[in-house]
């Protein structure tokens, strides 16, 4: 395998519920990742669908088309990528959209590819306009213009490429031009992980890491993960540490809810923060509506956290939604804490005189 660089935008924002990989999950996830489709948990379609296009192109001796993945930070794109190669028993070259600063940089890339190669481009919606054009010609015909020399003399000299299978990912597939998403053959979209799929990348997670784990426990690690495995194989690690520490190593439904309880990330998921910025819209103002910037006063953050942080997941969850006049708490934030919507509406709109007043 080859390496041209690491990704660089997935430092970890250090929470434990937090998707983005951080320096442990980088160290661990090459153990983690499943090798093969069949070993890829969930995303059934995706998987079937994936099967197809792979087996159609060895029985036809050919290179794969281009694969589009796209998803959540988190939720197997890369894995994916890697599993592409082996199941077409192809070398992979790893690269990432802002690694390529300049289209020369995607040249050199692209003409030293074997034939068949897998390039998995990560993060390919941040790659720069000139490296993106010329990608549009390699992905079509396998041929690139190499700019000679500069000014009037400046002369194109075509040069072929061997046939290979781009492999790009993306967590945000809207800001692909449509002219590069067209390209690909076969776009994957990756959902969240309903709770029984997290719970086997938890069990099967466990067995790598030799951990013995009760499928309640695992049934209660999964119910936190926020629908992400990277997330969920964080958990089990911690849930690991405690159980070590405090008990005979066994993770079992009690094991694993104390050991979060430690770690303060509730029955479904959320952390100290999240919890802040609702306990802030639910007893500070009525459940809303209230404005983004007094809410993070409220809970002492900075806008950009709270709506970049917690709330995306807030929102996913039906505890939060963004109105134009404002963040409002659903009915399902107010029984999530445990607390009683004011009189005259749980959704807000109540105004400030029923705010003390339940
Ligand atoms: N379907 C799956 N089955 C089992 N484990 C999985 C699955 N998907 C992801 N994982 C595990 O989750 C971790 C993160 O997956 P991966 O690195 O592929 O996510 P990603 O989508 O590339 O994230 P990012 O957007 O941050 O690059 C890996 O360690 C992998 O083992
Ligand atoms: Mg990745």
């Amino acid at each position: 395998m080859n390496w041209d660089s690491t990704p660089t935008d997935t430092a970890a924002d250090g929470r434990l519920v937090g998707a983005a990989a951080d320096g442990e999950d980088q160290a661990v996830e090459a153990a983690l990742r499943p090798k093969s489709l069949a070993e890829f948990v969930g995303q059934e379609r995706v998987r079937e669908q994936l099967d197809l296009v792979l087996k159609a192109a060895r029985q036809r001796g050919a290179t794969a088309d281009h694969v589009l993945l796209s998803g959540a930070p988190g939720l197997g794109k890369t894995t994916l990528s890697m599993i592409i190669a082996s199941e077409m028993e192809a070398p992979i070259r790893i690269t990432s959209g802002p690694a390529i600063q300049h289209a020369g940089d995607l040249a050199a890339i692209l003409s030293s590819l074997q034939e068949g190669e897998v390039l998995f481009l990560d993060e390919i919606h941040r790659m720069s306009r000139p490296a993106e054009e010329m990608l549009y010609m390699a992905m079509e015909d396998f041929r690139v213009d190499v700019i000679v020399g500069k000014g009037p003399g400046a002369t194109a000299i075509p040069l072929e490429l061997p046939p290979f299978t781009l492999v790009g990912a993306t967590t945000r597939a809207g800001l692909l031009p449509p002219p590069l998403r067209d390209r690909f053959g076969f776009t994957a979209h990756m959902e969240f992980y309903g709770p029984a799929e997290l719970e086997r990348v938890i069990s099967r997670s466990a067995e790598l890491l030799d951990v013995t784990i009760e499928a309640d426990g695992a049934g209660e690690i999964a119910g936190r993960s926020r629908g992400t495995p990277r997330i969920a194989n964080r958990l089990l690690r911690r849930v690991r540490d405690y159980a070590q520490v405090k008990a005979d190593g066994i993770v079992t439904r009690e094991i694993a809810a104390a050991a979060l309880k430690v770690y303060e990330v509730d029955g479904r998921g959320l952390d100290r923060l999240d919890r802040a910025v609702l306990e802030a819209l639910l007893k500070l103002f009525g459940g809303g509506p209230v404005g983004l910037s007094t809410l993070a006063v409220a809970v002492g953050e900075e806008r950009e956290t709270v709506e970049e942080v917690a709330e995306p997941f807030l929102v996913r969850e039906g505890l939060l939604a963004r109105t134009p006049r404002g963040r409002v708490a659903t009915p399902a934030a107010w029984a999530h804490l445990g607390l009683t919507p004011p009189q005259g509406g749980g959704t807000g709109g109540t105004g400030q005189g029923d705010l003390f007043s339940t």
